[in-house]
């Protein structure tokens, strides 16, 4: 099944139909007509040039901005007109700034929407301890505290906690990342993506970084001025096949790069390496080498993890007497299936090895993988989008 085959038999949580504002005085509507489907438990990241009209589409889903026309179908039902207020309960909202209440402690504003939904207080007091331990705040040590006593990434933390607070169906998120140094929004991003494998909302996201929106995005709806829809797509099609001029100049260089954030050491078999264990005698591993076509043996401990490389100068210069234990170099370039390729990339070039190790979770060698395996994934990856592509046109694939 293709991604686009998930996409289309998944449920649409939030549908905007021929949705438009304009905004008085302007000449031009900030968004015009636009029409999109999310589908339920997806992130849909809506990303474009300044004043493409992204943060404007976001606000009139849950009406902090009034729509001039359109309708806005949450989960089936027509809410462009309905109680304001009641929509927002249930359609959390993150915004750069955090916007905690300062003078609240972090407990009392992870309860605002609880507290709004009239729980009473053993539940709300369980759901925020619930909510600081999802997002990696220990409740013991943060309730009490006020949202000054911490840092930019620990609000932006309690901030999700609390959008999350009544448990709703959609979540919105605006540049949630936007104003965190490069390390901290690394960090949040990974741990919001654990959080979202957990809760799985329906979320729409803005950013204006098309990084953020490759990394968080299921989908990315890339916007042309007056919130036109230059490509609304996975970020793998995005990437191998983009729509037009525009959106390959706004994905910008190192397209094929940023593919490489998409797919995972564990999409590519291992291959073997020679193999030997630490217990293996001198002469014995001097034999293995030799019958191999590699030029080097990797040898394993007891429990088959890595504990070096071993090279036939060093077979050769060892004595008799002495063991695999004591000779060879520290491996590096070790992976596991869950990294990306970017990240064994990165691992070759800084170890200046020919291959990496992959090893399973407890460590145990399952072979290695070179940079022709990570090249032909990247070309396999390009071939299927494009013949996607095509199909999606209604062509010959
Ligand atoms: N309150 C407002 N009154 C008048 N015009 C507005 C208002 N808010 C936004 N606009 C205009 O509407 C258009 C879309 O703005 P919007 O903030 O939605 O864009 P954006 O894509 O989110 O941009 P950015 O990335 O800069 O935040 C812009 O031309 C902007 O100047």
């Amino acid at each position: 099944m293709t991604s686009a085959d998930s996409h289309e038999t998944r449920q649409v949580m939030i549908r905007l139909e021929k949705l438009t504002k304009h905004y008085p005085g302007q000449q031009r509507n900030a968004v015009d007509g636009l029409d999109l489907d999310i589908n339920e438990g997806e992130i849909v990241v809506l990303v474009g040039p300044s004043g493409c009209g992204k943060t404007t589409t976001m606000k009139m889903i849950n009406r902090i901005i009034e729509p001039t026309s359109g309708r806005i179908i949450l989960n089936g039902e027509d809410v462009t007109r309905t109680d304001a207020d009641q929509l927002r309960r249930r359609i959390g909202y993150v915004i750069q700034q955090t916007g905690l209440f300062p003078h609240m402690t972090i407990g009392e504003n992870v309860a605002t929407v609880p507290k709004l939904l009239g729980w009473d207080k053993s539940r709300t007091d369980a759901r925020v301890d619930e909510l600081l331990n999802m997002v990696n705040m220990d409740p013991e040590i943060f309730r009490h505290r006020y949202p000054k006593q911490l840092s930019g990434g620990q609000q932006q933390r309690i901030g999700v906690a609390r959008a999350l607070g009544g448990d709703p169906t959609v979540l919105l998120m605006d540049e949630p990342f936007g104003a965190i140094d490069p390390i901290t929004r690394d960090r949040l991003q990974n741990e919001f993506l654990r959080v979202q494998s957990e809760v799985r909302k329906t979320i729409v996201f803005v950013t204006h970084d098309i990084d953020e929106a490759i990394k968080m995005g299921d989908r990315i709806a890339i916007f042309k001025e007056g919130s036109q829809l230059a490509q609304y797509d996975t970020p793998e099609q995005i990437l191998t096949a983009p729509a037009d001029d525009f959106v390959a100049e706004f994905i910008g260089r190192g397209a094929s790069l940023k593919r490489l954030n998409l797919s995972y050491v564990g999409d590519i078999d291992p291959r073997p390496w020679p193999t030997v264990s630490v217990s293996t005698s001198i002469a014995e591993a001097r034999e293995t080498l030799r019958n191999a076509a590699e030029s080097a043996l990797i040898v394993v401990d007891e429990a088959g993890r890595p504990h070096s490389w071993v090279s036939p100068e060093e077979l050769n210069r060892a004595g008799e007497g002495s063991s695999l234990k004591e000779i060879g170099q520290t491996p590096r370039a070790i992976v596991e299936p869950r990294a990306t390729l970017s990240d064994a990339l990165n691992e070759l070039i800084a170890a200046r090895y020919a291959v990496t190790l992959v090893v399973d979770d407890t460590g145990k060698l399952q072979g290695v993988v070179d940079i022709e395996q990570i090249n032909d994934s990247i070309r396999s990856m390009r071939a299927s989008a494009v013949t996607e592509a095509r199909a999606s046109l209604g062509g010959e694939p």
